[in-house]
């Protein structure tokens, strides 16, 4: 596991949607998970769901072209019970979803906010792009911070092309560590171009080939949702 920073978060964006709703209630922090076809984004949001369900309320929705695929491996895998999961097919390049007209996934993430109010008000709900180019950004009026996923098997000069994925997200997470030695991919000159492209945002290099690789992602989540709680 490598992390070429200290973990300190900076918190830099401004909310354009409302953290409360009409009554008052806090809404859940909404996080995006964006990044290139396969890199790993439905493999993290089901670490994620493993390794918090139990300290939140929490429920995830997905976004692909023409399918429900990725909502039905977290389905299979039941990282979460069948009503946390929403799945929004696009129909469209999946950016336009997230970014251009967000209407279908705000409502997605708003009927699961309103149909858990009751019962156990979402903390958090997470919203799977499907995997895209690096230009891909979600809208600030859908998620509240944004975590873009690339891999190893890309190509070590992925973060060195950088593009606004690998430049602005809050979080950029370099998945599959565990095949640098099989591609040929360089983890140091891959950190040093991340850190050149990123002006002090933070970088994670997880592998979910191993034991809990998805811990530190974790503990940025958890960091994030104590700063929304406390706002
Ligand atoms: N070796 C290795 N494989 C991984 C890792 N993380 C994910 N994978 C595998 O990579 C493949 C793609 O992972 P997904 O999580 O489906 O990728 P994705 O970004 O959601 O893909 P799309 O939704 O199609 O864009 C799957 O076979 C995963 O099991 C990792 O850390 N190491």
């Amino acid at each position: 596991m490598h992390l070429d920073h200290a973990v300190t978060y900076p918190h830099r964006h401004t909310h354009s949607a409302a953290p409360r709703r009409a009554d008052g209630s806090r809404r859940a922090l909404r996080i995006g998970l964006g990044g290139p076809v396969g890199s790993g984004k439905t493999a993290t949001v089901a670490a994620l769901c493993r390794a918090l369900r139990a300290e939140y309320s929490m429920a995830v929705v997905t976004n692909d072209i023409y399918t429900r695929e990725d909502a039905e491996f977290l389905l299979r895998e039941a990282v979460l019970p069948p009503e946390r999961i929403a799945a929004v097919e696009t129909g469209a390049c999946p950016h336009t979803a997230i970014r251009d007209d967000i209407s279908a996934n705000l409502e997605a993430v708003e009927e699961l906010e309103d149909a858990f109010r009751e019962q156990a008000p979402l903390d958090l709900v997470l919203v799977e792009s499907g995997g895209d180019n690096l230009t891909a950004t979600f809208s600030r009026g859908l998620v509240d911070a944004q975590i873009f996923v690339i891999d190893v098997a890309g190509g070590d000069d992925i973060p060195r092309k950088g593009g606004p994925g690998v430049t602005t997200a809050d979080l950029l997470v370099v998945n599959k560590t565990d095949l640098a030695p099989y591609v040929g991919s360089d983890l140091d000159r891959m950190a040093r171009d991340a850190a050149e492209q990123r002006a002090g945002l933070p970088v994670v290099f997880q592998s979910l080939r191993e034991e809990d690789g998805v811990h530190t992602v974790a503990r940025w989540v958890r960091e994030r949702i104590a700063a929304w709680v406390a706002a």
